[in-house]
């Protein structure tokens, strides 16, 4: 991480098209995402937003367009192959296993990232790296006091740190996060912004948000887009002062003040 540079474009996806039959659920959609930087894509339910962040991760092929992940097109990537290059996803649904630890859940997520070269070493070795770099993820997403905890014991906001917490021993240097807000109290709220602004540091993140208090908390751009299409795109004080961003509001259950 010696070479990393805050700004530099990590990935950039450019004109994305996705149709599903007569629908065009993205259309001309380019979003970059910088390391040191938490992109935000904000619009209303249906505007497209699941669509784009499942076009970045592999999860859906795009129709047309190319996605460029540090200078590489990785348009033609699985979802799977993209983990291993360093763009990591969590869901709208947590993705654990409820009854081993949040050691094992992350051991596994870090193992997973690493399958070929251990065929050169032993499986000692295999399993002491693992759990190291398991530990110093789940500290890193605030979870070090929970370590030995069945995972399906702990807070929903602790479920989603452990998701970020898998999310970074696959080493990914973009994070697609998905609504990691969903279903939070406030304070389990404040502590996953808190996690967020350290998690942008060394890495670039997208993310999917429906909260706006958090979105203006941790945006430094924000793209909204409504029926498929990019609406507005820029720092947070140029969305908060968009007429057509309001106006797309208008109506729709998020609230939006200015
Ligand atoms: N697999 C699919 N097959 C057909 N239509 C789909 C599919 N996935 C999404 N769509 C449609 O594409 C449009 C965009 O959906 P998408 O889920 O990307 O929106 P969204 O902004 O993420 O919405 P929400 O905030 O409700 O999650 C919607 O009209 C949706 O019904």
């Amino acid at each position: 991480m010696n070479e990393a540079k805050t700004g530099e474009i990590l990935l950039q996806a450019n004109k994305l098209t996705r149709r599903f039959g007569g629908l065009v659920a993205n259309q001309d959609v380019s979003v970059s995402i910088a390391r040191g930087m938490i992109h935000v894509l904000l619009g209303p339910n249906g505007a497209g937003k699941s669509t784009c962040i499942n076009m970045l991760s592999g999860d859906l092929p795009p129709s047309e367009g190319t996605i460029d992940f540090m200078g590489r097109d990785i348009t033609g990537l699985s979802a799977a192959q993209r983990s291993r290059v360093g763009i990591g996803r969590s869901y709208q649904r947590t993705n654990i296993f409820p009854q081993f630890t949040v050691l094992e859940n992350v051991r596994l997520a870090a193992q997973s990232r690493k399958q070929q070269p251990w065929r050169l070493f032993s499986k000692a070795m295999e399993q002491k790296w693992a759990l190291e770099k398991a530990r110093a993820c789940i500290e890193e997403a605030g979870l070090g006091g929970r370590v030995d905890w069945a995972s399906g014991v702990l807070s929903h906001g602790e479920q989603r740190q452990l998701e970020i917490a898998m999310v970074l021993a696959t080493d990914a240097q973009v994070l697609l996060l998905d609504e990691p807000l969903a279903g939070m109290g406030s304070d389990e709220s404040a502590k996953m912004v808190e996690l967020l602004k350290r998690l942008r540091t060394t890495r670039g993140i997208l993310l999917v948000e429906h909260d706006m208090d958090a979105v203006f908390a941790v945006a430094d751009v924000i793209t909204v887009m409504v029926n498929g299409q990019m609406l507005e795109c820029g720092p947070p004080a140029q969305i908060k002062a968009s007429v057509a961003v309001q106006q797309a509001y208008l109506g729709t259950e998020d609230s939006f003040h200015v």
